[in-house]
């Protein structure tokens, strides 16, 4: 069964860096037992910034946005709007420990967009959906790098660790603009 539950994020936050789920926008998670995590994005223009710079924490994220657009990915050190495209689903390779295992096992070939929300530029509310897919919690099950694609010339530069304490950490953490992968560097 879904678990269903509101969050306000904080309104009257004046700084965009805010809270991760506590940031500017009205939201509303559903979380299944089988790791499918929908957050549903409600961003009054006149009482948001929008949402702070982040990568997503799943394995794999679905975006469906409306036509007010306000994404934004970091390319090279500059924000790029992502257009929106009516009906069209955006996908994401998120930030969660499959992920980080991913950039880990090919010496960070593959890492996660960081991205933003600025929903505080036109003068409707802007709504979107985003659906993850996460790892089940909690798991006691230890993530590390793949021993076969190691070697001496590229030994492992993360540590191993559990999706439980990563997903604590970066709840924990809230949205501070950096990977947590840099927790894990070794
Ligand atoms: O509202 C959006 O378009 C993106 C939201 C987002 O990045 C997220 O929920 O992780
Ligand atoms: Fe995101």
């Amino acid at each position: 069964m879904p678990h269903w539950f509101y969050t306000f994020r904080d309104f009257n936050s004046a700084s965009i860096a805010s809270f991760h789920f506590g940031q500017s926008s009205l939201c509303v998670h559903s979380l299944t037992e089988f790791g499918l995590f929908m957050l549903s994005h409600y961003y009054p223009p006149d009482r948001t910034f929008g949402t702070s710079q982040h990568s997503d924490r799943s394995f794999l994220s679905i975006l469906l946005q409306d036509h007010i657009g306000g994404l934004q990915v970091l390319h090279d050190d500059y924000w790029v709007d992502v257009p929106p495209v009516s009906g069209a689903l955006l996908v994401n390779l998120g930030d969660i420990l499959q992920a980080s295992l991913y950039i880990l096992i090919s010496n960070d070939k593959f890492v996660s967009v960081e991205h933003r929300v600025l929903a505080n530029r036109g003068e409707k509310p802007r709504i979107s959906v985003a659906s993850f897919f996460v790892h089940p919690l909690p798991s006691l099950r230890v993530y590390g790098p793949i021993e076969e694609l190691l070697s001496e010339e590229n030994p492992p530069k993360y540590r191993d660790t559990t999706i439980t304490e990563y997903t604590s950490q970066y709840m924990a953490r809230g949205l501070d603009g950096n990977s947590l992968l840099l927790h894990y560097k070794i």
